[in-house]
């Protein structure tokens, strides 16, 4: 296993590789990365309800790659019974997480194209290049998406981020943090200021991480200290990952990124969202989008070390809910999407055929 993995954009986050899933996890804070192989769907499950791999597009194209493994691992060799075997490894992939629309959306369109095929033999093959296709495409989407928001940026600009949406949270490249890469890489100078993003310390441990070996100038601030920032002229724009937007513009993120919205509005700091179209979910409302409940001991204590007594009630949410009002674009490969969103976000799908 290689030790010490160089994070820039162009590592790549999950791959497939030899009939194997691979992803990296980090082991030691704060840099010890390694690669790990898994050959069995119900590992890559436990890797995205662990953790291991995270960030909505990731977690979209890993659940894709389990479907792959576990086309794979199935002994069917009729259509129906490994389109049956495929459908009860969906079931346990999809159970993992629910916030981040991705995984339902890239499980569904393996599933759909698997019902094309014939064969077992050729289900199988299909799979696996959709699964393949789908993870290059993520690539491609990111870039696409980095240059479209670049214009929102100018040189010299401070950019805040919360969370991590960048190359540890995608295949490649990043969404958040993409957008970012591309503005310097069109000749602007800009700094990062990254919240810590706690209870688990993504910004921190991920976004602070990535962009040092980047070689970007990156602060980390703690999370109580964003309305500080702002107030003390620190920051000037936003820009935040999502891990689903609704038509009404309503964006689920990590949790946290509604106050650092709300700060932003009040200090009249500009605040994007960075998204490609498989997180925009046309279908659901905004109040019947479900927020993962995460565990009590992320708050109690950090990292192995506990922090707070025993006996106490936690509320741990995984995500919250910022509104439309509070966001100044939404910036995906097909171009920026500004209010009223209603009308903006399906004009992007529009585009899109
Ligand atoms: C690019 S995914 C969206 C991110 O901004 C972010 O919320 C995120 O990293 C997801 O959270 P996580 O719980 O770490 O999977």
């Amino acid at each position: 296993m290689d030790k010490n993995i160089a994070i820039d954009s162009s590592l790549r986050t999950v791959e497939w590789k030899d009939n194997k899933v691979v992803m990296i996890e980090q082991t030691k804070l704060p840099n010890e990365l390694i690669f790990v192989e898994y050959d069995d769907f119900n590992q890559v499950a436990n890797a995205i309800k662990t953790l291991i791999v995270r960030g909505a597009p990731a977690i979209g194209v890993s659940g894709a790659f389990g479907l792959g493994l576990a086309a794979l691992q199935s002994k069917a060799t009729t259509k129906e019974e490994l389109l049956s075997d495929l459908e009860d490894a969906r079931k346990i992939l999809f159970a993992t997480r629910p916030t981040a629309v991705n995984l339902g959306w890239g499980l569904e369109k393996i599933m759909n194209v698997a019902k094309t095929g014939e064969t077992a033999e050729q289900i199988r093959e299909i799979v696996i290049s959709t699964a393949k296709k789908m993870a290059e495409e993520d690539i491609q989407i990111n870039k696409a998406m980095g240059k479209n928001g670049a214009i929102l940026f100018d040189n010299n600009d401070t950019i805040m981020t919360h969370c991590n949406a960048g190359a540890l949270a995608t295949v490649a490249y990043g969404t958040a943090l993409g957008v970012i890469r591309a503005t310097r890489e069109s000749g602007k100078n800009v700094k990062v200021i990254a919240t810590e993003t706690r209870p688990i310390q993504q910004g921190s441990r991920l976004t602070a991480f990535e962009l040092k070996h980047d070689g970007f100038d990156v602060s980390l601030v703690p999370d109580t200290a964003v309305g500080y920032s702002m107030a003390n002229g620190l920051v000037n724009k936003v820009v935040v990952g999502a891990d689903r937007i609704v038509k009404t513009g309503h964006v689920f993120n990590k949790i946290g990124t509604y106050q650092v919205a709300t700060m932003a509005k009040q200090h009249g700091i500009p605040f994007y969202v960075a998204a490609p179209l498989s997180t925009i979910d046309l279908k659901t409302k905004a109040e019947d989008v479900i927020i993962e409940m995460r565990k009590g001991s992320e708050v109690t204590g950090i990292g192995d070390k506990k922090t707070a007594p025993d006996d106490i009630g936690v509320i741990n949410p995984a995500f919250d809910m910022t509104p439309p009002e509070l966001i100044s674009g939404i910036i995906t490969e097909k171009g920026v999407a500004t209010a009223p969103y209603e009308k903006s976000i399906p004009k992007l799908f529009e585009a899109n055929n």
